[in-house]
């Protein structure tokens, strides 16, 4: 599975995985007690074999290509970007998991646009996984790629796996954070951007 320079997030799946899924959706809803062939199903693993090259098209990419565009800057305290919206996909179900994340980073030398954080974001989401896992993602990939002195990423998000089956606890929030270099050791550093990141 290399990686590709595509810029457009719904990535096309070759003829091959389109079908086994196609196929895999067929039987599941053959095996709960469905017709896969009438009318209003008839579509339906079309759909979802679409929906899925959408929802895990992160991956067929390589996030770290959007950090690549940098401009040199002498300015070295805290940029945040804060309420990045994102939808992903929990790993143990393949059910929606939705909230935002929060971005922030200390510049060492350069900074990178501010949109390629909410691309960076928008694009480790696209794969199936876990929310710790998500978070550590996006904070690996900001360090390695703008060698920066701290970064700093809090994701709160709402589980639908949690929600609308299993344990059914609606509105519950799951916090996790990823800090990095000054964040991690500085206590000064990490209280003002966690106090950035809750402030509104
Ligand atoms: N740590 C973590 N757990 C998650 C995440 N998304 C879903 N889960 C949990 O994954 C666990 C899977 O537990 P299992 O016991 O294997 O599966 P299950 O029988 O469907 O579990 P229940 O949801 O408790 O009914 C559940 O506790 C989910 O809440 C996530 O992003 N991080
Ligand atoms: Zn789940």
């Amino acid at each position: 599975m290399g990686h590709s320079n595509r810029t457009h997030l719904q990535s096309d799946l070759t003829e091959a995985n389109r079908q086994s899924i196609e196929a895999a959706v067929r039987t599941i809803l053959e095996a709960v007690g469905e017709d896969p062939n009438r009318p209003g199903l008839i579509d339906t693993p079309r759909r979802v074999a679409k929906m899925y090259a959408e929802m895990f098209g992160g991956l067929q990419s390589d996030p770290a290509r959007h950090l690549r565009v940098t401009f040199p800057e002498e300015y070295d305290e805290l940029v945040l970007v804060r309420d990045i919206w994102f939808n992903s996909m929990c790993e143990h179900h393949l059910l929606p998991f939705s909230g935002v994340a929060h971005v922030g980073y200390l510049p060492n030398g350069k900074v990178t646009g501010l949109s390629k954080l909410a691309r960076v974001v928008e694009e480790v989401s696209r794969r199936p996984q876990v929310q710790e896992r998500m978070t550590q993602t996006i904070a690996d990939l900001i360090e390695s790629e703008l060698q920066t002195s701290g970064v700093a990423v809090v994701i709160e998000a709402e589980h639908s796996c949690m929600s609308i089956r299993g344990i059914r606890k609606p509105g519950s929030l799951t916090v996790t954070s990823a800090l990095r270099g000054e964040f991690k050791s500085n206590q000064a550093s990490r209280s003002e951007v966690l106090s950035l990141i809750q402030g509104r």
